[in-house]
Protein backbone atom coordinates (compact mmCIF):
# COMPACT_ATOMS: atom_id res chain seq x y z
CA UNK A 1 0.00 0.00 0.00
CA UNK A 2 1.47 3.62 -0.53
CA UNK A 3 2.12 5.58 2.05
CA UNK A 4 -1.63 7.03 3.55
CA UNK A 5 -2.00 10.79 3.33
CA UNK A 6 -4.06 10.73 6.47
CA UNK A 7 -3.99 8.41 9.63
CA UNK A 8 -5.75 8.43 12.51
CA UNK A 9 -4.39 6.39 15.62
CA UNK A 10 -6.80 5.52 18.54
CA UNK A 11 -8.06 8.92 18.42
CA UNK A 12 -10.99 9.85 20.89
CA UNK A 13 -13.35 12.57 21.40
CA UNK A 14 -15.29 13.26 24.20
CA UNK A 15 -17.96 15.84 25.46
CA UNK A 16 -18.20 15.75 29.17
CA UNK A 17 -20.43 12.52 29.76
CA UNK A 18 -20.33 11.95 25.64
CA UNK A 19 -17.78 9.81 24.19
CA UNK A 20 -18.27 11.30 20.36
CA UNK A 21 -15.34 9.13 19.07
CA UNK A 22 -14.37 6.20 20.91
CA UNK A 23 -11.00 4.47 18.79
CA UNK A 24 -10.72 5.47 15.55
CA UNK A 25 -8.28 4.03 13.28
CA UNK A 26 -8.03 4.17 9.33
CA UNK A 27 -5.61 5.17 7.04
CA UNK A 28 -6.27 7.21 3.81
CA UNK A 29 -4.57 6.69 0.99
CA UNK A 30 -3.78 9.53 -2.02
CA UNK A 31 -6.46 9.87 -4.80
CA UNK A 32 -9.34 7.90 -3.49
CA UNK A 33 -12.88 8.50 -2.62
CA UNK A 34 -13.93 7.95 0.91
CA UNK A 35 -17.36 7.73 2.65
CA UNK A 36 -17.99 8.23 6.45
CA UNK A 37 -21.33 6.35 6.63
CA UNK A 38 -23.77 6.35 9.59
CA UNK A 39 -26.68 7.40 11.38
CA UNK A 40 -27.25 10.78 13.02
CA UNK A 41 -25.38 11.26 15.75
CA UNK A 42 -22.74 8.27 15.14
CA UNK A 43 -19.71 11.20 15.17
CA UNK A 44 -19.21 11.57 11.24
CA UNK A 45 -18.92 15.25 11.88
CA UNK A 46 -16.75 15.09 14.13
CA UNK A 47 -13.98 13.23 12.57
CA UNK A 48 -14.70 16.09 9.72
CA UNK A 49 -13.78 18.33 12.49
CA UNK A 50 -10.71 16.79 13.97
CA UNK A 51 -9.32 16.49 10.09
CA UNK A 52 -10.30 20.07 9.54
CA UNK A 53 -8.74 21.94 12.45
CA UNK A 54 -11.85 22.98 13.63
CA UNK A 55 -11.97 20.69 17.25
CA UNK A 56 -9.12 18.67 18.53
CA UNK A 57 -9.23 14.99 19.59
CA UNK A 58 -9.63 13.92 23.42
CA UNK A 59 -6.84 11.30 22.76
CA UNK A 60 -4.79 9.39 19.94
CA UNK A 61 -2.63 10.91 16.82
CA UNK A 62 -4.09 12.62 13.58
CA UNK A 63 -1.20 12.70 10.97
CA UNK A 64 -1.08 14.07 7.52
CA UNK A 65 1.81 12.46 5.14
CA UNK A 66 3.50 11.00 8.06
CA UNK A 67 3.73 14.16 10.31
CA UNK A 68 1.20 14.65 13.49
CA UNK A 69 -1.05 17.66 12.80
CA UNK A 70 -3.25 17.63 15.84
CA UNK A 71 -2.27 20.67 16.93
CA UNK A 72 -1.91 22.26 13.29
CA UNK A 73 -4.05 25.31 13.01
CA UNK A 74 -6.99 25.03 9.92
CA UNK A 75 -6.10 27.82 8.21
CA UNK A 76 -2.02 25.53 7.90
CA UNK A 77 -3.40 22.94 6.89
CA UNK A 78 -4.01 21.71 2.97
CA UNK A 79 -7.38 20.19 3.60
CA UNK A 80 -10.52 22.19 2.71
CA UNK A 81 -14.50 21.91 3.33
CA UNK A 82 -17.53 21.29 1.54
CA UNK A 83 -20.05 22.30 4.19
CA UNK A 84 -23.63 21.07 4.14
CA UNK A 85 -24.89 24.49 3.98
CA UNK A 86 -22.26 25.74 1.32
CA UNK A 87 -21.72 28.90 3.71
CA UNK A 88 -21.26 31.32 0.37
CA UNK A 89 -21.26 34.59 1.06
CA UNK A 90 -24.62 35.80 -0.55
CA UNK A 91 -23.36 39.60 -1.08
CA UNK A 92 -20.20 38.50 -3.38
CA UNK A 93 -20.73 37.24 -7.19
CA UNK A 94 -19.47 33.83 -8.23
CA UNK A 95 -15.90 34.44 -9.10
CA UNK A 96 -15.63 36.53 -5.56
CA UNK A 97 -17.13 33.64 -3.79
CA UNK A 98 -14.28 31.52 -5.19
CA UNK A 99 -11.46 34.14 -5.17
CA UNK A 100 -12.24 34.95 -1.19
CA UNK A 101 -9.42 32.95 -0.07
CA UNK A 102 -6.37 33.38 -2.08
CA UNK A 103 -7.61 37.15 -1.91
CA UNK A 104 -6.89 36.74 2.15
CA UNK A 105 -3.58 34.84 1.49
CA UNK A 106 -3.04 37.93 -0.66
CA UNK A 107 -2.37 35.63 -3.78
CA UNK A 108 -1.03 38.02 -7.06
CA UNK A 109 -4.22 39.43 -9.35
CA UNK A 110 -2.91 37.25 -12.16
CA UNK A 111 -3.22 33.90 -10.37
CA UNK A 112 -6.10 34.49 -8.71
CA UNK A 113 -8.01 34.82 -12.21
CA UNK A 114 -6.23 31.91 -13.57
CA UNK A 115 -7.06 29.71 -10.75
CA UNK A 116 -10.39 30.82 -10.27
CA UNK A 117 -11.53 30.32 -13.68
CA UNK A 118 -9.93 27.26 -13.91
CA UNK A 119 -11.60 26.01 -10.69
CA UNK A 120 -14.91 27.09 -11.71
CA UNK A 121 -14.44 25.09 -15.13
CA UNK A 122 -13.94 22.12 -12.92
CA UNK A 123 -17.35 22.29 -11.42
CA UNK A 124 -18.53 23.30 -15.17
CA UNK A 125 -19.57 26.83 -14.48
CA UNK A 126 -17.53 28.65 -16.80
CA UNK A 127 -19.29 31.57 -17.57
CA UNK A 128 -20.88 32.27 -14.20
CA UNK A 129 -18.32 34.58 -12.75
CA UNK A 130 -20.35 37.42 -12.73
CA UNK A 131 -23.67 36.26 -11.50
CA UNK A 132 -25.07 36.67 -8.24
CA UNK A 133 -25.88 33.73 -4.96
CA UNK A 134 -29.20 34.29 -5.46
CA UNK A 135 -29.24 33.63 -9.01
CA UNK A 136 -28.32 30.40 -8.70
CA UNK A 137 -30.24 26.84 -8.60
CA UNK A 138 -29.26 24.41 -5.32
CA UNK A 139 -27.46 22.51 -7.87
CA UNK A 140 -24.86 25.48 -8.97
CA UNK A 141 -24.70 27.17 -5.39
CA UNK A 142 -23.59 23.60 -4.65
CA UNK A 143 -21.14 23.59 -7.34
CA UNK A 144 -19.71 27.20 -6.07
CA UNK A 145 -18.98 25.90 -2.59
CA UNK A 146 -17.12 23.03 -4.86
CA UNK A 147 -14.82 25.43 -6.45
CA UNK A 148 -14.03 27.48 -3.47
CA UNK A 149 -12.83 24.75 -1.76
CA UNK A 150 -10.63 23.65 -4.75
CA UNK A 151 -9.46 26.53 -5.37
CA UNK A 152 -6.67 26.41 -2.61
CA UNK A 153 -5.85 23.24 -4.85
CA UNK A 154 -5.88 21.01 -1.12
CA UNK A 155 -4.69 17.56 -1.05
CA UNK A 156 -7.63 16.23 0.39
CA UNK A 157 -11.41 17.51 0.39
CA UNK A 158 -13.54 16.95 2.86
CA UNK A 159 -17.08 16.91 1.99
CA UNK A 160 -19.91 17.18 4.86
CA UNK A 161 -23.43 16.14 3.36
CA UNK A 162 -22.82 18.33 0.84
CA UNK A 163 -25.76 17.12 -1.50
CA UNK A 164 -28.63 17.09 1.63
CA UNK A 165 -30.62 20.02 -0.03
CA UNK A 166 -30.79 19.13 -3.55
CA UNK A 167 -33.70 17.11 -4.76
CA UNK A 168 -33.52 13.41 -5.48
CA UNK A 169 -32.80 13.55 -9.77
CA UNK A 170 -30.15 16.50 -9.07
CA UNK A 171 -29.06 14.69 -6.00
CA UNK A 172 -27.97 11.82 -8.80
CA UNK A 173 -26.35 13.98 -11.10
CA UNK A 174 -24.45 15.76 -8.82
CA UNK A 175 -22.90 12.13 -7.02
CA UNK A 176 -21.57 11.36 -10.43
CA UNK A 177 -20.27 14.69 -10.93
CA UNK A 178 -18.40 14.49 -7.93
CA UNK A 179 -17.07 10.85 -8.56
CA UNK A 180 -16.15 12.43 -11.65
CA UNK A 181 -14.68 15.79 -10.59
CA UNK A 182 -12.45 13.92 -8.13
CA UNK A 183 -10.72 11.21 -10.39
CA UNK A 184 -10.09 14.35 -12.95
CA UNK A 185 -8.65 15.71 -9.63
CA UNK A 186 -6.39 13.00 -8.12
CA UNK A 187 -7.15 14.16 -4.75
CA UNK A 188 -8.49 12.27 -1.64
CA UNK A 189 -12.04 12.95 -0.98
CA UNK A 190 -14.36 12.25 2.28
CA UNK A 191 -17.53 12.70 2.18
CA UNK A 192 -19.97 12.17 4.81
CA UNK A 193 -23.73 10.90 4.39
CA UNK A 194 -25.89 9.01 6.00
CA UNK A 195 -27.60 7.92 2.44
CA UNK A 196 -26.43 4.34 2.25
CA UNK A 197 -27.39 4.39 -1.79
CA UNK A 198 -24.98 7.18 -2.11
CA UNK A 199 -22.13 6.04 -0.49
CA UNK A 200 -22.39 3.03 -2.78
CA UNK A 201 -23.13 5.08 -5.94
CA UNK A 202 -19.81 7.08 -4.91
CA UNK A 203 -16.60 5.35 -2.88
CA UNK A 204 -13.61 3.41 -3.24
CA UNK A 205 -14.10 2.38 0.49
CA UNK A 206 -16.89 3.01 2.69
CA UNK A 207 -16.66 3.59 6.56
CA UNK A 208 -19.37 2.38 8.45
CA UNK A 209 -20.03 3.62 11.42
CA UNK A 210 -22.05 3.80 14.60
CA UNK A 211 -22.22 4.93 18.46
CA UNK A 212 -18.64 6.62 18.00
CA UNK A 213 -16.77 3.51 16.34
CA UNK A 214 -15.94 2.27 12.81
CA UNK A 215 -17.81 -1.49 12.45
CA UNK A 216 -16.99 -1.98 9.08
CA UNK A 217 -14.28 -0.71 6.32
CA UNK A 218 -14.24 -2.01 3.16
CA UNK A 219 -15.50 -1.42 -0.89
CA UNK A 220 -19.57 -0.85 -1.49
CA UNK A 221 -19.58 -4.39 -3.43
CA UNK A 222 -17.81 -6.29 -0.15
CA UNK A 223 -19.73 -4.10 2.39
CA UNK A 224 -22.71 -4.84 0.69
CA UNK A 225 -22.26 -8.58 0.31
CA UNK A 226 -20.14 -9.05 3.31
CA UNK A 227 -21.89 -7.38 5.82
CA UNK A 228 -19.63 -8.01 9.29
CA UNK A 229 -22.70 -7.67 11.83
CA UNK A 230 -26.71 -7.31 12.46
CA UNK A 231 -26.50 -3.65 11.93
CA UNK A 232 -24.63 -3.08 8.63
CA UNK A 233 -26.34 -5.57 6.81
CA UNK A 234 -29.83 -3.64 7.58
CA UNK A 235 -28.38 -0.03 7.07
CA UNK A 236 -26.70 -0.90 3.69
CA UNK A 237 -29.55 -2.20 1.40
CA UNK A 238 -32.55 -3.97 2.15
CA UNK A 239 -32.07 -7.95 3.88
CA UNK A 240 -34.23 -10.34 5.14
CA UNK A 241 -32.42 -11.77 8.38
CA UNK A 242 -32.97 -14.31 10.47
CA UNK A 243 -31.37 -16.14 13.21
CA UNK A 244 -29.82 -19.99 12.74
CA UNK A 245 -27.08 -21.97 13.74
CA UNK A 246 -23.81 -23.21 11.66
CA UNK A 247 -24.31 -27.17 11.76
CA UNK A 248 -20.42 -27.70 9.74
CA UNK A 249 -18.25 -25.50 7.12
CA UNK A 250 -20.37 -25.23 4.36
CA UNK A 251 -23.69 -26.35 6.28
CA UNK A 252 -26.25 -23.82 8.02
CA UNK A 253 -29.57 -24.64 9.62
CA UNK A 254 -32.15 -21.89 9.99
CA UNK A 255 -36.22 -21.87 10.08
CA UNK A 256 -35.99 -25.42 10.58
CA UNK A 257 -34.00 -26.40 7.72
CA UNK A 258 -29.95 -26.98 7.06
CA UNK A 259 -28.91 -25.47 3.50
CA UNK A 260 -25.54 -25.48 2.06
CA UNK A 261 -23.58 -22.24 2.18
CA UNK A 262 -20.74 -21.05 1.32
CA UNK A 263 -19.23 -19.74 4.37
CA UNK A 264 -16.58 -21.53 7.02
CA UNK A 265 -14.77 -21.34 10.00
CA UNK A 266 -17.26 -20.68 11.95
CA UNK A 267 -17.61 -23.64 15.08
CA UNK A 268 -20.31 -25.95 14.63
CA UNK A 269 -23.71 -24.99 16.47
CA UNK A 270 -22.69 -21.60 16.96
CA UNK A 271 -25.41 -19.32 17.12
CA UNK A 272 -25.27 -16.93 13.68
CA UNK A 273 -27.25 -14.79 11.52
CA UNK A 274 -27.93 -15.11 7.97
CA UNK A 275 -28.84 -12.49 5.30
CA UNK A 276 -30.42 -13.29 2.42
CA UNK A 277 -30.87 -9.71 -0.19
CA UNK A 278 -34.69 -9.63 -2.04
CA UNK A 279 -32.63 -9.43 -5.47
CA UNK A 280 -31.44 -12.88 -4.55
CA UNK A 281 -34.64 -14.69 -4.15
CA UNK A 282 -36.62 -16.20 -6.48
CA UNK A 283 -40.20 -16.88 -6.96
CA UNK A 284 -41.29 -20.46 -7.40
CA UNK A 285 -43.56 -23.34 -7.04
CA UNK A 286 -43.94 -24.56 -3.31
CA UNK A 287 -41.91 -27.59 -4.58
CA UNK A 288 -39.08 -25.87 -6.09
CA UNK A 289 -38.51 -23.43 -3.67
CA UNK A 290 -35.93 -23.85 -0.69
CA UNK A 291 -38.44 -22.09 1.51
CA UNK A 292 -42.35 -22.06 1.62
CA UNK A 293 -44.07 -18.42 2.29
CA UNK A 294 -47.62 -16.91 2.24
CA UNK A 295 -47.50 -14.01 0.38
CA UNK A 296 -48.57 -10.64 2.59
CA UNK A 297 -48.89 -8.24 0.42
CA UNK A 298 -46.96 -6.70 -2.49
CA UNK A 299 -45.83 -3.21 -4.24
CA UNK A 300 -45.32 -2.40 -8.09
CA UNK A 301 -41.80 -0.47 -8.44
CA UNK A 302 -42.19 0.00 -12.12
CA UNK A 303 -38.79 -2.42 -12.69
CA UNK A 304 -39.96 -5.11 -9.86
CA UNK A 305 -42.55 -6.01 -7.36
CA UNK A 306 -41.70 -6.12 -3.72
CA UNK A 307 -43.40 -8.87 -2.09
CA UNK A 308 -43.75 -9.42 1.33
CA UNK A 309 -44.01 -12.41 2.88
CA UNK A 310 -43.70 -14.66 5.98
CA UNK A 311 -42.72 -18.12 6.45
CA UNK A 312 -44.09 -20.37 9.20
CA UNK A 313 -41.98 -19.33 12.37
CA UNK A 314 -43.17 -15.65 11.72
CA UNK A 315 -39.79 -14.55 9.84
CA UNK A 316 -40.69 -12.03 7.53
CA UNK A 317 -39.26 -11.83 3.77
CA UNK A 318 -38.95 -9.50 1.48
CA UNK A 319 -38.63 -10.33 -2.40
CA UNK A 320 -37.87 -8.32 -5.63
CA UNK A 321 -39.67 -10.07 -7.97
CA UNK A 322 -40.17 -9.97 -11.91
CA UNK A 323 -43.17 -11.15 -12.01
CA UNK A 324 -46.46 -10.49 -9.25
CA UNK A 325 -48.13 -13.23 -6.90
CA UNK A 326 -51.13 -13.32 -5.01
CA UNK A 327 -51.59 -12.00 -2.22
CA UNK A 328 -52.34 -14.80 0.53
CA UNK A 329 -50.92 -17.46 -1.78
CA UNK A 330 -48.42 -19.56 -0.48
CA UNK A 331 -45.10 -19.47 -3.03
CA UNK A 332 -41.49 -21.29 -3.24
CA UNK A 333 -38.21 -19.02 -2.41
CA UNK A 334 -35.24 -20.38 -4.36
CA UNK A 335 -31.97 -19.39 -3.76
CA UNK A 336 -28.04 -20.48 -4.18
CA UNK A 337 -26.06 -21.43 -1.32
CA UNK A 338 -23.92 -18.31 -2.09
CA UNK A 339 -26.85 -15.98 -1.86
CA UNK A 340 -26.67 -17.37 1.89
CA UNK A 341 -24.62 -14.88 4.33
CA UNK A 342 -23.17 -16.22 7.42
CA UNK A 343 -22.94 -13.81 10.02
CA UNK A 344 -21.45 -14.10 14.14
CA UNK A 345 -23.35 -12.23 16.25
CA UNK A 346 -22.17 -8.80 17.31
CA UNK A 347 -18.28 -8.13 18.35
CA UNK A 348 -18.10 -7.83 21.81
CA UNK A 349 -18.09 -11.11 24.10
CA UNK A 350 -20.99 -9.00 26.53
CA UNK A 351 -23.24 -8.57 23.19
CA UNK A 352 -22.03 -12.28 22.29
CA UNK A 353 -23.37 -13.45 25.41
CA UNK A 354 -26.63 -11.46 25.59
CA UNK A 355 -27.68 -12.61 21.84
CA UNK A 356 -26.89 -15.77 22.84
CA UNK A 357 -29.30 -15.71 25.94
CA UNK A 358 -31.96 -13.91 23.71
CA UNK A 359 -31.36 -16.91 21.42
CA UNK A 360 -32.03 -19.65 23.41
CA UNK A 361 -34.98 -17.50 25.25
CA UNK A 362 -36.28 -18.22 21.89
CA UNK A 363 -35.81 -21.60 21.19
N1 LIG B 1 -19.98 20.57 20.71
C1 LIG B 1 -20.53 19.45 21.20
N2 LIG B 1 -20.85 19.33 22.50
C2 LIG B 1 -21.39 18.20 23.02
N3 LIG B 1 -21.67 17.09 22.27
C3 LIG B 1 -21.39 17.15 20.96
C4 LIG B 1 -20.81 18.32 20.34
N4 LIG B 1 -20.64 18.06 19.02
C5 LIG B 1 -21.10 16.80 18.82
N5 LIG B 1 -21.55 16.25 19.96
C6 LIG B 1 -22.10 14.89 20.12
O1 LIG B 1 -21.19 13.97 19.56
C7 LIG B 1 -21.87 12.92 18.88
C8 LIG B 1 -21.40 12.84 17.44
O2 LIG B 1 -21.83 14.00 16.72
P1 LIG B 1 -21.55 14.23 15.17
O3 LIG B 1 -22.01 15.61 14.84
O4 LIG B 1 -20.15 13.89 14.87
O5 LIG B 1 -22.51 13.16 14.50
P2 LIG B 1 -22.90 12.94 12.97
O6 LIG B 1 -22.73 11.49 12.71
O7 LIG B 1 -22.14 13.88 12.12
O8 LIG B 1 -24.44 13.31 12.97
P3 LIG B 1 -25.36 14.04 11.84
O9 LIG B 1 -25.50 13.05 10.73
O10 LIG B 1 -26.64 14.27 12.57
O11 LIG B 1 -24.65 15.30 11.44
C9 LIG B 1 -23.35 13.21 19.04
O12 LIG B 1 -23.84 12.46 20.12
C10 LIG B 1 -23.39 14.69 19.35
O13 LIG B 1 -24.52 15.01 20.11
Amino acid sequence: MAEPIITFQHVYKRYDDTVALGDIDFELEQGKFYTLLGPSGCGKTTILRILAGFTEASEGKVTFKGQQINRVPANQRQINTVFQDYALFPHLNVFDNVAFGLTLKRTPKKDIKRRVLEALKSVRLAGYEDREISELSGGQQQRVAIARAIVNEPQVLLLDEPLSALDAKLRTAMQVELRQLQRRLGITFLFVTHDQGEALAMSDEIFVMSDGKILQQGSPVDIYDEPINHFVADFIGESNIVKGRMVADYQVQFVGKQFECSDAGIPAHEPIEVVLRPEDLVLTDVAKGKLTVVVDTQVFRGNLYEILSHDADGNQWLIHAVHKAKVGQEVGIYFEPEDIHVMRFGESEEEFDARLEQYEGDD
